[in-house]
């Protein structure tokens, strides 16, 4: 690892990262930096969680021009919270300099953001509907952008944002330089990317799996009406500080947030139809640990840093190895340790294995816990709160009538008393979920011309059986990715609120994340 003081980096930066807690260089960084300072185009590719923000963040900070108030840097980020998180972080790397940052993006009051774009930014970032909207308006003018940054630069050039993008980058001078990041960067959208930037440098960090090696990977094999108790069981005994739960559509959202609170957790939705003042109450809430469990559409899915999140479940198994990718990501980062269990129906094996088959990682099989290994851990958590109540003391005004109680009653009945008291003692409530329509079968391997995701030909050569063992032959390496061009049809439905797709381009363009 290389310390930022190694790096060509000026003071001033030097200082906000020693700031920030950063010290060495995470590998993306120091790949991508040096490039960055020189100017020349890059696609960075770096497993999630590994700093790839303040990869792009440092050159853009480096390169800006105090005394001059126009736009010199434009970051596009696909989601609106995204585009936030990002504007902060680069706002902390610039700020001893004093550069001044500004995040646009829908859902926020335009009137707002035209007053802040007239105080003279030097960086915005932005969702693109947002950003296009202030183009048309000419609320904003991009003829001073030195660089242009495309965050989860795969999402951004897939179907559903490609034009957009496009429309974007012509209002951009054409002598910009283009920086691309991303965990995953499938062939043909890396093919699209290179069509518009000027010899780039490819910095990609190799890994063995295309997923952080501390998340430990789990699948669980369950019909579509036993996922709900499963996952509470799964969640009684795994007993995460903070989880994320993704589903397929935002009915399902809603109705897993729903039917957990019922059950007596404190959990809450996010996805593109709530209020933005709401999505953003909620992100809040669970970054405080006020909600324990954040239930999200892929809204959630790409680049959120959200500290503490110990578990995420893919309640409903993600439409494309990408996502599972970004999904997985949202814990294990920075170095810390995370657990993701995916759920899986039979009839969507097929679609386990292609994720396995991407991201060169086989996860581990997980048994479903029984009611009475959900009550175990859940005795498991009343015992340790208990003791810790116990070891930090300050019980002096409970000690008398501790002393009380035991004149009357026998000590292991008190203890027990007390444990049955703290003990969660999982609800067998019941709950009913609208069956969500299960992806297309994987069965033959072939074919791919119908809706949903994986049209593309990976692995449709080894006729992956669509039951049975894990133990069959991986189809071998090659590249990480290989689905076709017309990706777009994998968004179909991710948002979709569960009624069949549309095959128009805007219908998938409404369905965008962001
Ligand atoms: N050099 C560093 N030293 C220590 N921590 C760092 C360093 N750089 C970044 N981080 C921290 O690592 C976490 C992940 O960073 P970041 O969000 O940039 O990851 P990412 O690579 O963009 O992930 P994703 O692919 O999910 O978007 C953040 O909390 C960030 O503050
Ligand atoms: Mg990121």
């Amino acid at each position: 690892m290389t310390k930022f003081s190694e790096l060509p980096i000026s003071e001033s930066i030097q200082r906000s990262l020693a700031r920030m807690g950063f010290e060495e260089a995470t590998p993306i960084q120091e790949g991508t930096v040096k490039f960055g300072m020189e100017g020349k185009d890059i696609i960075g590719q770096a497993q999630t969680g590994t700093g790839k923000t303040t990869a792009f963040g440092i050159p853009i900070i480096e390169k800006i021009d105090t005394s001059n108030p126009a736009v010199q840097a434009l970051v596009i980020a696909p989601t609106r919270e995204l585009a936030i998180q990002v504007s902060e972080e680069i706002y902390r790397i610039g700020n001893d300099k004093r550069a001044k940052v500004l995040a646009v993006y829908g859902g926020q009051e335009i009137g707002r953001q035209i007053r802040a774009l007239r105080n003279n930014p030097q960086i915005v970032v932005g969702t693109p509907g947002r950003l296009l909207d202030h183009i048309k308006r000419k609320t904003l003018k991009l003829e001073g952008v030195q660089t242009l940054v495309l965050d989860e630069a795969d999402e951004m050039l897939n179907m559903g944002f490609i034009e957009d993008i496009n429309t974007i980058m012509s209002s951009v001078p054409d002598s910009r330089q283009t920086l691309l990041f991303s965990a995953t960067m499938p062939g043909p959208i890396r093919k699209i990317a290179e069509t518009f930037m000027k010899n780039p440098e490819i910095v990609k960090i190799q890994s063995k799996a295309m997923t952080v090696e501390n998340i430990d990977q789990y699948f669980v094999k369950a019909q579509e009406r036993e996922k709900f108790d499963v996952l509470t069981r799964i969640l009684n005994v795994q007993q995460p500080d903070l989880a994320i739960v993704f589903g397929r559509t935002k009915r399902r959202v809603d109705e897993v947030s729903h039917a957990l609170t019922i059950r007596g957790y404190t959990a809450e939705g996010i996805h593109g139809d709530l209020t933005q003042a709401k999505r953003m109450s909620v992100l809040r809430q669970f970054k405080e640990g006020k909600i324990d469990i954040l239930v999200a559409t892929d809204v959630a899915a790409r680049g959120l840093d959200i500290s503490g999140v110990t578990h995420v479940y893919n309640f409903d198994i993600p439409q494309d190895p990408e996502s599972y990718v970004h999904r997985v990501g949202r814990t294990g980062r920075a170095g810390k340790s995370g657990v993701a269990v995916t759920f899986v129906t039979p009839r969507e094996l097929g679609y386990l294995r292609i994720v396995e088959d991407t991201t060169k990682k086989r996860m581990t099989p997980l048994i479903p816990p029984s009611s009475d290994e959900a009550l175990i851990g859940q005795q498991r958590l009343a015992v340790e709160q208990l003791s810790e109540i116990v070891d930090k003391n300050g019980l002096n005004d409970y000690t008398q009538l501790a002393a009380e109680m035991l004149k009357k009653y026998d000590a292991t009945d008190i203890v027990a008393a007390a444990l049955k008291n703290m003990t969660r003692e999982p609800s067998d409530t019941p709950i009913s979920l609208s069956e969500e329509r299960p992806l297309p079968s994987r069965r033959s391997g072939g074919g791919g011309g119908g809706r949903g995701g994986y049209k593309g030909n990976r692995g449709s050569g080894g006729g992956r059986p669509s039951t049975g063992g894990r133990g069959g032959s991986r189809t071998g390496g090659g590249s990480s990715s290989s689905s076709s061009p017309a990706r777009g049809g994998s968004r179909r439905g991710r948002e979709g609120g569960g009624s069949s797709a549309g095959g128009s381009r805007g219908a998938s363009r409404s369905r965008k994340p962001e």
